[in-house]
């Protein structure tokens, strides 16, 4: 099945964070509640912290036991564990540690790896040893070009076919990073994609109005079950 996006706006960025952290633990506790282990993979960016806040906010009053969640991230960048470019020390600062998130799947940093490409079939190993990410919710930010994770318009890792990539030369610093590919994104169950402000206006507006996936990387990712776009009447103002 592929799903037909259901677009939700929101006035502003806070009440679209404070949307998104409520629908997320809401998904989490369903999935529990039937003895599942929820698998999800994080974006990074700043509409994602403010989400990542407001999800340590809401949480205590929740029933997810984060502690039985997957946490997996969409991209990364390659640099050093401590920097905070790092997409998972951002969550892990914002929500990860405040609610005790365990099974908790970083991908490579320059410690961990020799080299970009190391790191990212690094982390193809580690999802497939789980399945090769069968996520229930995968979250993804867009840029203003259209970039998803970490696919930028016109790279080769838009066509790779292993499940991470190495992306060297990215457009937006830091220039190293690792990336999941289509594959895994479009395996997933839900996607959400979260995405404020006028800026990214038009991306929001080609992804969904059709673009090819090499010009508006964004266009190329649909969930299984569910695509739905969270935006801000910013994001949402050429649609
Ligand atoms: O570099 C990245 O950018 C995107 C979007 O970030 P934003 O700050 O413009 O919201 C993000 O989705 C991605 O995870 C991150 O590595």
């Amino acid at each position: 099945m592929t799903s037909t996006p259901r677009i939700e706006v929101h006035p502003d960025s806070a009440t679209l964070a404070t949307a998104v952290a409520g629908e997320l633990l809401s998904r989490l506790a369903d999935i529990q509640a039937t003895g599942g282990v929820p698998q999800i993979a994080l974006t990074g960016g700043t509409i994602a912290e403010e989400i990542h806040r407001e999800i340590a906010r809401l949480s205590p009053a929740s029933d997810v036991d984060w502690s039985q969640v997957g946490i997996w991230w969409g991209d990364e960048r390659f640099v050093a564990p401590d920097s905070p470019d790092r997409n998972a020390g951002q969550a892990r600062a914002a929500f990860l540690d405040a609610v005790g998130a365990t099974q908790v799947h970083e991908m490579p940093s320059t410690a961990d790896a020799a080299d970009v490409d190391a790191g990212a079939a690094s982390y193809a190993a580690e999802l497939r040893e789980h399945g090769s990410g069968e996520f229930d919710v995968v979250m993804l930010g867009i840029g203003p070009d259209g970039h998803v994770a970490s696919l930028f318009p016109g790279f080769p890792q838009l066509d790779a076919t292993d499940i991470a990539v190495g992306v060297t030369d990215s457009p937006k610093p830091p220039p190293e990073r690792i990336s999941l590919t289509f594959a895994p994104l479009n395996r997933a169950r839900s996607v959400w994609f979260l995405v404020s402000g006028d800026g990214k206006a038009p991306a929001v507006a080609q992804a969904l109005g059709g673009a090819d996936r090499h010009d508006i990387p964004a266009a190329g990712v649909t969930g299984h079950d569910e695509t739905i776009w969270f935006l801000d009447r910013g994001a949402a103002s050429q649609l």
